[in-house]
């Protein structure tokens, strides 16, 4: 019998809950298929942590997380609780769990399932080959800057603050180098540094940092091209990495290129193992509650779990050949449908998906 990992399990709010039943099915049949033995500890976060305790991050799921070997987390937020604006200061929610568990470094890759081009809009010959890893500075930038309101001559003025140091972008770009090296040796760092004094200073370091990775061959790229340049020429890019805003919005615009944002996992990494996977997409409170989310990103970040945190290759591969398998047989939750009308619910697409992992 393997040793006990230690995983804390965070369902959230809207469709959380839905998405990551799926994934703790999965969990439990790669128990039974690999022997591997995980316990799971489940903690409140998020607008049912706020409703039930007054807080979106109590102490006691900040201690079940600092206690696990990893996380896996749902999705949290919604209308009922958006407009509290301390939800969204850095010290709570999303922004906080990601600061007090020190992951600095948010991974999501876009990897374009060939049975699945005609989920997309863009046409299968520009998706072909497309493979791409957004490699997004997770816990600086301006989502963490000063924010304060003040008094204006034309009213009431809002403000943001956008700060980096060097020791922020130098540990997220290499290890963006280093995640480059293991793939196909191509890092194109984004940044805005015609204008944004952060973007000359990200590019300062990413130039001194590539001196160390002579093999992986660079491009800047400026973000507004590079939002373009994402739909117009997926498959060249391998690993993009940038700051904070401009990675989460990056990352969702590179999900349209897989079909859908229920396609998108993520890994948010500090130096070590440690790591809290959850895909990217929100709580979708549009359509919680009715079964019809995709599940596909939740358990592909159990994947990338068992993968970088476990070191569990075996378990992470039966996971993405079971998906393959199920997409290539020609099941769909609506969000992939081209018919929507044979699409089926969040918990088929579960039970499928585990009924096809291999050992
Ligand atoms: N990591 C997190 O917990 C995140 C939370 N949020 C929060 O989620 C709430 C909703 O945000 P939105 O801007 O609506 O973004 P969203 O990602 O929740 O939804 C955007 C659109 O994608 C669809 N969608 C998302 N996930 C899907 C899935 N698995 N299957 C099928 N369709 C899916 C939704 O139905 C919606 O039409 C907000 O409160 C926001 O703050 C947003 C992003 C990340
Ligand atoms: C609080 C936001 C930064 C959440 C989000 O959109 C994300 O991390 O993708
Ligand atoms: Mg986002």
């Amino acid at each position: 019998m393997s040793e006990v990992k230690k995983i804390a399990v965070i369902s959230g709010d809207g469709i959380g809950p839905e998405v990551v039943a799926e994934a703790e099915k999965v969990l439990k049949r790669t128990e039974e298929l690999f022997g591997y033995s995980f316990e799971t500890e489940h903690a409140l976060f998020g607008g049912i942590a706020i409703d039930q305790l007054g807080t979106p991050l109590p102490q006691n799921t900040l201690d079940i997380c600092k206690k696990a070997d990893a996380v896996l987390l749902g999705a949290v937020g919604g209308p009922k609780w958006d407009n509290n604006p301390s939800d969204l200061r850095p010290e709570t929610g999303l922004l906080g769990i990601r600061k007090e568990l020190g992951l600095f470094s948010n991974l999501r890759p876009a990897v374009v399932f060939d049975c699945l081009k005609d989920a997309s809009t863009l046409k299968p010959e520009v998706l072909e080959g497309t493979d791409l890893m957004v490699v997004r500075e997770l816990t600086g930038g301006i989502y963490f800057g000063e924010k304060f309101r003040r008094q204006s001559p034309n009213g009431e003025e809002a403000v943001d603050t956008c700060s980096y140091n060097v020791m922020e972008v130098e540990r997220i770009v290499r290890q963006a180098f280093e995640i480059a090296q293991k793939r196909r040796k191509k890092l194109a760092s984004v940044d805005k540094a015609n204008v944004l004094e952060t973007s000359r200073l990200w590019r300062e370091v990413v130039n001194r940092v590539a001196a160390d990775y002579p093999d992986v061959e660079l491009e800047h790229v400026l973000v507004d091209n590079c939002a373009m340049q994402l739909l117009r020429r997926p498959s060249s890019f391998d690993v993009i990495v940038t700051e904070n805003m401009f990675g989460d919005i990056l990352s969702d615009e590179a999900a349209m290129l897989t079909g859908s944002i229920g396609m998108l996992s993520s890994a948010s990494m500090g130096e070590g193992s440690y790591g809290l996977f959850e895909p990217v997409h929100g709580s979708a409170p549009d359509i919680a509650g009715q079964g019809i989310a995709n599940p596909i990103a939740t358990i592909l970040s159990l994947a990338l779990m068992f993968r970088l945190t476990f070191n569990y290759a075996d378990a992470a591969d039966s996971i993405e050949a079971a998906v393959s398998e199920v997409l290539n047989a020609g099941h769909r939750t609506s969000d992939i449908a081209v018919d929507k009308s044979k699409a089926i619910s969040t918990s088929q697409m579960g039970d499928l998906i585990l009924a096809a992992m291999k050992k």
